[in-house]
């Protein structure tokens, strides 16, 4: 046995998994048989778990000369990039079972996850987030990890499996959150997602189309998701598929050089005298561009990015983004 189980790790290997910072933990490949090549030693012998080095020179040179974080913010800044990314998640508010959810999450298991925070203080293991509408966002005090592999948070972690499998809720982290919000979309708008995959963001962007949606009807708004890669595009189709929706378009362009599109937009409103239906250029009430970013900020969710990174991931994006975003404008305002 590799020693993998909880009694064989050390005191202080058990320490970090108590203070959630487990994800930095990993078993390096020569660990499995440099110590123990026979396979029949002494299991504390057999196994070294090193943490990932949650370091990098090249990074702290990078991040220094862009000034974006000031001297006296920089420590913190740091420590925060080494803390494990918090679960979040979003409650669909078209799902038939929303107030259910929503009751759950207030009378059970806001209750019984408070014994479970990681650091035993007053902090609510879950709570809605302050700033999104109806209490339809929550945040835990956990991190995808931790969810995973301690047992306590079994149930917790089931539920949140299953509802997200069946649509009722969507796991995202809550900056991603933000940006559909301020978008101000409207159960009739027509809204380009020009970078859309995975496509959590279009999915928020459906709920939203959806919200005042009578059962069993369909709104007037749609959701065009494009993506230039063809497999996150089939990951896209995947997540989308769970909102069971008519309302959606999916395409596989560069966004830089989105085509215009035609349509009859006013089709289903048409007056009965009009013979021929009035074709003209698609125009878009609400343009997202996510465009492709540095990534950086999936140190926390990926610690061995702190070994990976080096500044040409986070060069080369800005003409790509500028490009994007002003074909976005272009569909929204003009043919
Ligand atoms: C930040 S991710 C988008 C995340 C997505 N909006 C979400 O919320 O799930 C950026 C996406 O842009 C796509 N992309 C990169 N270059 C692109 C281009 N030139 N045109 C369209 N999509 C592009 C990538 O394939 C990637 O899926």
């Amino acid at each position: 046995m590799g020693g993998r189980g909880r009694g064989s790790r050390s005191r202080t290997q058990r320490k970090h998994f108590r203070d959630g910072r487990e994800n930095v933990w990993k078993r390096s490949k020569s660990d499995s048989t440099s110590s123990d090549p026979n396979g029949n030693g002494n299991s504390e012998n057999k196994t070294h778990w090193k943490p990932f080095s949650t370091q990098n020179s090249a990074f702290d040179e990078y991040y220094k000369e862009q000034g974006i974080v000031t001297a006296e913010e920089w420590d913190t800044f740091i420590e925060v990039l080494r803390t494990p990314l918090p679960a979040a998640f979003r409650i669909n508010p078209s799902s038939q079972f929303c107030e259910d959810i929503k009751s759950q999450l207030e009378n059970d298991f806001m209750n019984s996850l408070k014994a479970e925070t990681t650091d035993g203080g007053e902090v609510e293991a879950i709570r809605p987030l302050p700033w999104y509408p109806d209490n339809l966002a929550w945040h835990s005090n956990f991190s995808r990890m931790q969810l995973r592999k301690n047992q306590t948070l079994e149930r917790f972690h089931e539920f949140l499996k299953l509802e997200n499998e069946i649509g009722n809720i969507t796991r995202q982290e809550a900056v991603s959150m933000v940006p559909p919000l301020f978008l101000d979309v409207c159960p009739d708008h027509f809204v380009l997602d020009m970078c859309a995959a995975p496509g959590s963001k279009t999915f928020q962007l459906l709920e939203i189309i959806y919200q005042s949606t009578k059962p069993g009807s369909l709104p007037d708004g749609m959701v065009m998701a494009n993506d230039l890669d063809v497999q996150r595009c089939n990951l896209l189709i995947h997540q989308t598929k769970r909102m069971c929706t008519a309302n959606l378009i999916v395409t596989n362009n560069e966004a830089q050089h989105f085509p215009g599109c035609r349509a009859d937009k006013n089709g289903s409103k048409a007056s009965e005298m009009e013979i021929e239906p009035q074709i003209s250029q698609l125009l878009f009430d609400r343009v997202l561009c996510d465009v492709p970013c540095s990534g950086d900020g999936t140190l926390r969710k990926a610690p061995d990015m702190w070994r990976k990174w080096n500044p040409g991931m986070a060069n080369g994006l800005h003409s790509l983004q500028i490009q994007i975003a002003m074909r976005g404008t272009l569909m929204k305002y003009s043919n």
